[in-house]
């Protein structure tokens, strides 16, 4: 069991010095700093919309791109009249008057074969053969299934009705030539893929997509593939932060990685700007001597440092510039702190400039029972990493460890559950509604 006592996440039994002592560093402040709605919106504010730009990509290219223009069928889908059934067209009023013990007697006259046209009319009293799939020939207005018929002699008995429309898919009932097939601002996914194809679009417009540079500073942090030496870790937030960009539709570039030094920070960023939409610097942001971010945030171009601290837990010394029209995120390094503010306050401006429609409402939550109680930390909000356990009936929300240096407390949850600042704490048992994760 590891030494609690040195263990104190706030101010602990060890005060650090006070003001005018040598070594005096200002304390992040927790209040005066914006929530996260607050920041979200600030955010958002400065990093504006930029004029949509738009690239048209072949289908096999285009899943989880953000359609750019609306998409008008070119022609009706399908075709034409189709059967969903193997069966006999027919036409619905010589149905009528069907009885459990009075067929109703038709002739067949013909039959349709799949992929091929129907080049025979039903007429009263007949019926032709269709496969599922296959073209409603003329005259017709329903189909029956084989189920559902017998044969007495040269006579087809229906026994059960059939009403017009019934067992078919009207020509242009997928997409009517002319009318909107997709509207934009949505991710394409396999059905608008599978829908695009069978109008016989094969090329969309989709969003450009914004291109982020990460910079993961630190003098203890080596790429994954290198061996740490004492008192170095692996970077756990290049990847990270590169996968969840990729998620969202944005192209992550290269890691670069960046050492506690002012030229050397100074030239990655300058390069950063040169080369992105977007900069997301790792770490460096809190109050440490060598935490550079804040101090050549201050250099950016205008106007610069937007904010500076969120009134959050994790990720309470986030900061947010602009530098001309890039923004910049200065993420704590911390990798629970580092995604789940990339959640909070990165991925909506990504969305806006895809130009994703936000779909109303919070977006989806799953219900669940606290299993233990939850603490909110003084004058922030906080998210904490849940397990969902199902109970048979409902699930169990089993917060993970909340220390923002592990990792694991994400690869173990399923979501997060939001302490607001009205909130103070939540007993076990609580109901609470979990972002999924
Ligand atoms: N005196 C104070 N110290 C700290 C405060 C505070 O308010 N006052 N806030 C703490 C909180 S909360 C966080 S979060 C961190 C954020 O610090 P920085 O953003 O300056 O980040 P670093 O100090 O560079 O790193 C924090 C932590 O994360 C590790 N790290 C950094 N980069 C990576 C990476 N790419 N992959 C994995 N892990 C990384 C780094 O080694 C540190 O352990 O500040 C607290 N301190
Ligand atoms: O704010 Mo820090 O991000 O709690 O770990």
């Amino acid at each position: 069991m590891p030494d609690r006592s040195i263990l104190h996440d706030e101010r602990g039994p060890h005060e650090p010095p006070g003001p005018g002592t040598p070594g005096f560093r200002a304390p992040f402040p927790t209040a005066g700093l914006p929530t996260v709605a607050e920041a979200r919106q600030r955010i958002l504010a400065a990093a504006g919309r930029p004029p949509l730009q738009v690239e048209e990509l072949p289908l096999a290219e285009a899943l989880g791109r953000v359609l750019a223009k609306p998409v008008y069928a070119p022609e009706d889908v399908p075709g034409f009249h189709r059967s969903t059934v193997d069966g006999y067209a027919v036409r619905s009023q010589d149905l009528r008057g069907i009885q459990p013990d009075r067929p109703a007697r038709l002739q067949v006259v013909g039959r349709v074969l799949v992929g091929r046209p129907a080049d025979v009319r039903v007429e009263a009293g007949q019926a032709v053969a269709v496969p599922t799939g296959g073209m409603l020939p003329p005259g017709a207005d329903c189909v029956v299934m084989f189920e559902h018929t017998s044969r007495e002699g040269p006579w087809l008995l229906v026994h059960r009705f059939a009403g017009p429309g019934d067992n078919v898919i009207a020509r242009g009932e997928d997409a009517v030539a002319g009318l909107a097939l997709l509207a934009p601002g949505r991710r394409l996914g396999p059905a608008d893929l599978g829908a695009l194809a069978g109008a016989g679009i094969t090329r969309v417009a989709v969003a450009r997509e914004p291109r982020v540079a990460l910079l993961l500073t630190g003098d203890e942090v080596v790429p994954p593939g290198r061996s740490p030496g004492p008192g170095q870790i692996r970077d756990i937030n290049g990847v990270a932060l590169a996968a969840a960009l990729r998620q969202d539709g944005a192209r992550p570039l290269e890691p670069v990685y960046v050492p506690d030094e002012p030229a050397a920070f100074r030239q990655a960023l300058r390069d950063a700007l040169a080369a992105a939409d977007l900069v997301l610097i790792s770490g460096g942001s809190s109050v440490g001597e060598r935490d550079l971010t804040a101090e050549l945030a201050a250099e950016l171009e205008s106007p610069g440092v937007i904010l500076h601290g969120v009134a959050l837990k994790p990720g309470k010394p986030t900061l947010f510039a602009m530098a001309g029209r890039t923004p910049v995120f200065g993420l704590p390094g911390n990798p629970v702190s580092a995604l789940v503010v990339y959640r909070l306050l990165v991925r909506p401006v990504i969305f806006r400039w895809l130009g994703l429609e936000e779909s109303p409402g919070p977006g989806p939550r799953i219900r669940a029972r606290l299993e233990t109680p939850l603490r909110r930390p003084p004058g922030r909000e906080e998210y904490v990493p849940v397990a969902l356990i199902w109970r048979g009936g409902e699930y169990g929300a089993r917060p993970q460890p909340r220390k923002s240096g592990l990792i694991t407390a994400l690869t173990g949850a399923q979501g997060l559950v939001h302490l607001p600042l009205e909130v103070e704490g939540l007993p076990a048992g609580a109901e609470v509604e979990v972002i999924p994760w």
